[in-house]
């Protein structure tokens, strides 16, 4: 066994934190996870450009650096999002000692229709009633189930392929369609009971039932109408944890200053914000909403701004270059894609987007109150009681009413807005990503010191065929 030490006195705590999130500055909210790193490709590159100052942790207790693989796809922004913040969270709390890599496995190494699941979703929610009947209809088990079998038993060999290049002794789902393929083919590899998988449901409430797996060493549940849901699908109670959803650490841990933010994103200093978005995808009436406010936080008597609003497009060009090219009365900032979310989130006083589970818990933890102005039905049908009923915010369609009510939030109605961001406080989870990771650890130190996969012995599918 070697023990190293390390060649400088950098404390590991810091040299993690400077890892995940580059050159840290509180005073800043300088969380900036994506100075480093901003692309899932380089995901490898990222555990081998060690420098000098890193401890050789793989030695410590002659335990080798668990590969954790974590299965996500790019349909909304939510599952890339939860991805990212269970691999943060891991390096901050065990550094080198697990090997994260993030993938789409099915893009990489399936056909199709695995292999366009993104354009395919973003077809069908496009087209509401298409994707309300798909979900819907696919919900009972002996439906998704034969089908899922079919998909596994057709992909096998390239599914087998894509799970075992990365020799993984922890498999993390983050998506529904990511549970039944990757165990069948462990299954066929005599590997079920070595590798550890875990589903993590990033659904806040009314989630399909592709996510609940009985062959799962754990699933983790964002919340109990989720819990209730996995025991009636089938799941054992001791398979089930709550512990809330993933959001990544620059939320939890950074400490954000508004005033600071304000001045870091070139905001006015003392005009109330309100934050505009729609998901990874920009979707939802986002335009029809920035028109009306620009309308509504225009003082007339005064000729004044009463409020400053921000757009987030995510990945809607079209709508970006179609908003920036209007002319506003009020300060407008209009964004594409941001990687600092946090940021946005901590320098504005409210949130209006479609009922994402991912923007509604990062909203929550920045104590945003939230106007929910649509959503995804199936899915994020149930995240609007899930706001409403706790008084975090409400719901509405009405780009006319919303803007109404941000003005009257930033008007006569302060005390209202203080309420409900109180609210979203109480039910925020900031903690969750980490109780996830230490539960993970938990159950990687339960299969004792030996646990490692034999990789070399396992067989493969195409020679039992
Ligand atoms: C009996 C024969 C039927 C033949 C069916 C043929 C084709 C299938 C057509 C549609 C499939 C519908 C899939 C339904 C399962 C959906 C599970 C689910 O909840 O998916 C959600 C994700 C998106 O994630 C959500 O994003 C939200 C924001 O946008 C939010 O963030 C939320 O938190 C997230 O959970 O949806 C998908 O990933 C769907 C991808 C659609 C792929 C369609 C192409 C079909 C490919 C594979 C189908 C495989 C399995 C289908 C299951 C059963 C089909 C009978
Ligand atoms: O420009 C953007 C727009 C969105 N997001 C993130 O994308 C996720 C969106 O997830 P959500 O579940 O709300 O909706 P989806 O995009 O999956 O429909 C959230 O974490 C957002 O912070 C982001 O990082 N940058």
């Amino acid at each position: 066994m070697t023990v190293a030490t390390p060649k400088k006195a950098v404390s590991i705590t810091e040299k993690v934190w400077k890892k995940v999130y580059g050159n840290y500055s509180a005073s800043s909210g300088g969380a900036n996870h994506h100075n480093k790193r901003c692309s899932y490709e380089s995901e490898v590159d990222f555990y081998e450009d060690d420098d000098e100052t890193t401890m050789e942790l793989i030695q410590i207790g002659a335990e080798r650096t668990k590969n954790v693989l974590i299965l996500m796809s790019d349909t909304g922004g939510g599952h890339r999002a939860s991805a990212e913040a269970i691999r943060d969270a891991f390096t901050i709390e065990f550094g080198d000692e697990y090997r994260i890599i993030v993938k789409d496995v099915w893009k990489e190494y399936a056909g199709w229709p695995l292999n366009d699941m993104e354009r395919s979703y973003k077809f069908m929610v496009k087209h509401g009633q298409l994707w309300k009947v798909a979900f819907h209809s696919t919900s009972p088990r002996w439906i998704h189930g034969w089908y899922l079998a079919a998909m596994a038993a057709y992909y096998a060999k390239e599914v087998e392929v894509g799970l075992m290049e990365y020799k993984p002794d922890i498999i993390i789902s983050v998506h529904p369609l990511m549970q039944h393929i990757p165990l069948r083919v462990l299954k066929w590899q005599g590997l079920q009971k070595k590798v550890i998988f875990v589903t993590v449901i990033t659904d806040l409430n009314t989630c399909h039932p592709t996510w609940f797996h009985p062959g799962v060493d754990r699933c983790y549940c964002p919340s109990q109408e989720v819990a209730k849901r996995a025991l009636l699908d089938g799941l054992e109670e001791t398979q089930i944890r709550v512990f809330g959803l993933p959001i990544r650490p620059s939320f939890a841990r950074a400490v954000l200053s508004k005033d600071d933010l304000r001045q870091e994103l070139e905001l006015d200093p003392n005009l109330p914000a309100v934050l505009l978005m729609g998901g990874g995808e920009g979707m939802g009436p986002v335009k029809k909403t920035a028109k009306a406010l620009g309308e509504s936080l225009f003082d007339k008597e005064s000729g004044k701004p009463m409020g400053q609003l921000i757009i987030v497009c995510g990945r809607n060009k079209t709508l970006a270059s179609s908003l920036q090219s209007d002319e506003w009365m009020i300060p407008v900032k209009v964004r594409g894609f941001e990687t600092q979310m946090e940021k946005w989130m901590g320098a504005v006083d409210c949130i209006i987007t479609k009922a994402g589970p991912g923007t509604i818990a990062e909203a929550l933890i920045r104590g945003l109150p939230i106007i929910l102005n649509d959503y995804i039905p199936g899915q994020e049908k149930g995240n609007v009681p899930y706001v409403v009923d706790n008084g975090a915010g409400v719901f509405t369609r009405s780009p006319k009413e919303t803007a109404k009510l941000v003005a009257e939030w930033f008007s006569t109605k302060t005390d209202e807005l203080k309420r409900m961001s109180e609210n979203s406080l109480k039910l925020a989870q900031p903690e969750a990503v980490f109780n996830i990771v230490k539960d993970i650890h938990e159950l990687a130190r339960q299969r004792g010191p030996l646990f490692s996969v034999p990789y070399m012995l396992t067989s493969s599918f195409t020679s039992l065929i």
